[in-house]
């Protein structure tokens, strides 16, 4: 297990030159895929990278038409940790201008329960919400109540984190979140009422079922107060795009890989062009797949016991959770007039969750405002919609929450539905519970010639960081590979 101080470094000045320089095919020009390409063709190695689309980034993607000019959308990754210590430090490498991403403030909006307020005047009195919560619930707001329910479990990891979090992990992964707030072996206990009111508040009313421990794992950091946020300044798609002056000629975009053969000497991948169907065949001595698993099982993989049992049955039942954005443009940014400097509305509304731009305050005129972003079931609704349908509920939807002048200033919009987005079938993995345990292990491992990488690959599931330490990850695996 290579350590972040050591990855930081490998960052910095590459890794160590090949004593063994091979042919490497990597599939995938997404984050991780561009990471290990320029580990490995700083160290010697003979890169190729074989992508489906015509961009690099992958899940990291920009929208910039057909906004105004200067103005976009992330319609995948929008914010960075600042914990996230490999993302920023490739964007210190490639010299990025980062600015804040006000992920949330006391100026909140939450309409729930028919009931508008500010997140601010909520923490002051959480009743105002008027959800029937228990007698010795009153008073306590989401942050109070569901702290309570795991500071068992985060006391227990805090006194020896090493030691201590693969015991939860065991011993917790059965439970799905809804689970465990309904009974857990503490025998702490919410009222149906705190239970679904934290679940829309944390954004997981579309995903209950899943794995506590990976909702716990993101919670901490998504609705931490203690912990903020960065973007790009221009649009996240600037970080995968600073790659291309190295890698550019090394990329074979429009090209959809169907096959991978491997024998005992070489593997080769067998690629459709998605608009002429042309058929390509790229030979080499290694494979590098960092294409997520919904997708890669379209991908032919061959000799059929070449590839493990295990590994066939991760690729089919890993999870993906679908999710949807719809990015609105507006000729006032009249959210501003309200004090909302970025931020967000959360709402049991079809749009849940709306950002407000963190970038470009009080100028006059146009901005882009994060709609909807919706996870799982909460997405689902608005994928079933054409891209004007979904522009025009959302919409409608917000002039619930503002007032029929938002019309007036619409501009323009965009939706995109990850769970349709042909080159990642999904938004990011989370586990069921159980699959953590009997999944991960075949995840990252490989399979004769083929290495494995992406978010997939690691945890915490969903983010750039986790794509990034898969690729250094890889990128030393197969480094010295004779
Ligand atoms: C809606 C959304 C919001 C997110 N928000 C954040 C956030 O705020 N912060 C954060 O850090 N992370 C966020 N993430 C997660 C982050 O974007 C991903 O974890 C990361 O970008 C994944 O990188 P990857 O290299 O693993 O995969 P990908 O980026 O998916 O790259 C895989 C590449 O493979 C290509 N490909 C697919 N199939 C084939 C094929 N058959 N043949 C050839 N090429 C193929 C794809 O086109 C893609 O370029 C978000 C993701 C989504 C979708
Ligand atoms: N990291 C992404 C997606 C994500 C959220 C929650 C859990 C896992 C992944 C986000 O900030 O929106």
């Amino acid at each position: 297990m290579v350590s972040e101080k050591k990855m930081i470094q490998i960052i910095q000045s590459g890794i160590e030159k090949s004593s063994y320089p091979k042919r490497i095919l990597i599939v995938g020009a997404g984050m991780s895929g561009l990471v290990a390409a320029s580990l490995l063709n700083h160290a010697g190695h003979n890169v190729q990278i074989i992508e489906a689309s015509t961009r690099v980034g992958g899940r990291v993607f920009t929208k910039r038409a057909p906004f105004t000019e200067g103005l976009y959308l992330d319609v995948g990754a929008m914010r960075i940790p600042n914990s996230h210590r490999l993302v920023m430090e490739y964007v210190k490498k490639f010299n990025l201008p980062l600015q804040p991403f006000i992920n949330s403030s006391p100026h909140d909006i939450l309409y729930l329960n028919g009931i508008k307020t500010t997140y601010g005047q909520y923490l002051r009195n959480p009743d105002i919400l008027n959800y029937p919560v228990s007698p010795s619930e009153k008073g306590k707001n989401v942050n109070q109540l569901i702290t309570k329910m795991v500071e068992p479990i985060f006391r227990f990891v805090s006194q020896n984190p090493k030691k201590h979090w693969p015991i939860v992990i065991e011993y917790f992964e059965k439970f799905s979140v809804d689970d465990y707030l309904r009974s857990n072996p503490y025998g702490l206990f919410l009222s149906n009422a705190a239970i679904e009111l934290i679940k829309i508040m944390h954004m997981i009313e579309g995903f209950p079922e899943f794995s506590l421990v990976e909702v716990l794992r993101e919670m901490s950091l998504l609705f931490n107060d203690d912990v903020h946020f960065y973007e790009i300044k221009g649009g996240n798609d600037l970080l995968p795009n600073a790659f291309l002056s190295e890698l550019y000629p090394n990329i074979h975009f429009n090209r959809q890989v169907v096959k991978i053969y491997q024998t005992q000497h070489d593997v080769t991948i067998s690629c459709i062009h998605p608009q002429t169907k042309s058929l390509y065949h790229y030979t080499g001595d290694i494979a590098i797949i960092t294409i997520p698993f919904s997708t890669l099982q379209f991908v032919q993989m061959e000799p059929y016991d070449s590839v493990s049992h295990e590994k066939r049955k991760a690729i089919r039942e890993l999870h993906y959770v679908t999710s949807a954005k719809i990015g609105l443009q507006f000729s006032q940014r009249f959210w501003e007039k309200e004090g909302m400097y970025g931020g967000r509305v959360i709402t049991d509304l079809p749009t849940r969750f709306s950002y407000f731009p963190s970038h470009d305050f009080d100028s006059e005129g146009h901005g882009v405002m994060l709609a909807s972003y919706t996870w799982e079931d909460d997405a689902l609704p608005w994928e079933s919609l054409t891209e004007d349908e979904q522009i025009r509920k959302a919409l409608d939807t917000l002039s619930i929450i503002y007032d029929q002048s938002i019309f007036d200033h619409f501009v323009i919009g965009i939706s995109h539905n990850w769970g349709k987005y042909p080159y990642s079938s999904g938004c990011f993995t989370l586990y069921k519970p159980w699959q953590e345990t009997e999944l991960s292990p075949h995840i990252a491992s490989p399979e004769g010639r083929m290495y494995f990488a992406g978010e997939h690959t690691d945890v915490p599931h969903g983010w750039i960081q986790t794509a990034i330490k898969s690729g250094i990850r890889v990128a030393l695996e197969v480094n010295h590979l004779p």
